[in-house]
């Protein structure tokens, strides 16, 4: 597993102040962002977040992504921790892939149905270059925001204890209740 990481730099962001490295494994670039006092932080709260350019550049109403990471920026920069941004994109298929995956959603599939058509497990994610964050930042206990369970197993799986959950539930509109409902009913969400 071939990484390359940066130095560490100040982000003053709307949200406060943050110190940010990232880290470049396969093409994937992903970012590290600290609050200030990270270092000091015995149990820190962490956000592991996927990218979602619709969602959180553009703020597509189709998902929750963008209220969820600008949720966690402030409750980091509040409390102390980590977001660590992780670059992939549609869970993992990538942008092109994603767009066809709502192209079909416009016909009438669900997010799991417009995957599988397009030849994609549900979630094709994986955490690898979370587990070597969590080491560089010399990590073992966490108290982590998700509604995902699938990420629980997975961060307890890696050594890393959870001890406590924090949920990311934000707004529902008509644009992502669907969307809300699939990952509830069929995926396991905590929601
Ligand atoms: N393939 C695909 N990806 C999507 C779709 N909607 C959102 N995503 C991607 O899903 C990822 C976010 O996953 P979510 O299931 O919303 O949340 P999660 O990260 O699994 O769980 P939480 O920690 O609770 O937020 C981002 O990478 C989004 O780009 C979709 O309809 N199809
Ligand atoms: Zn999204």
């Amino acid at each position: 597993m071939n990484i390359i990481q940066s130095n560490i730099a100040n982000l003053p962001t709307k949200h406060g102040n943050f110190k940010i490295k990232a880290y470049t494994q396969d093409n994937q670039e992903h970012l590290a962002i600290m609050s200030e006092d990270f270092e000091n932080i015995q149990i820190p709260y962490v956000r592991v977040h996927s990218e979602c350019l619709t969602g959180d550049a553009l703020g597509s109403l189709k998902c929750d992504c963008q209220n969820q990471l600008n949720l966690s920026l402030d409750f980091i920069a509040k409390e102390g921790g980590l977001v660590i941004y992780h670059r992939q994109e549609g869970r993992n298929i990538g942008l092109l892939n994603k767009v066809n995956a709502y192209c079909l959603q416009d016909k009438g599939r669900n997010t799991i149905e417009a995957n599988l058509e397009l030849g994609f497990k549900e979630d094709e994610r994986n955490y690898k270059i979370v587990k070597h964050i969590f080491n560089d930042l010399n990590i073992k206990k966490i108290k982590l925001i998700t509604n995902n369970p699938h990420k629980i197993d997975y961060i307890n799986s890696i050594g890393v204890e959870i001890v406590e959950r924090i949920p990311a539930v934000t707004e529902v509109n008509e644009h992502n209740i669907d969307y809300l409902n699939t990952k509830k009913d069929q995926m396991g969400h905590m929601l």
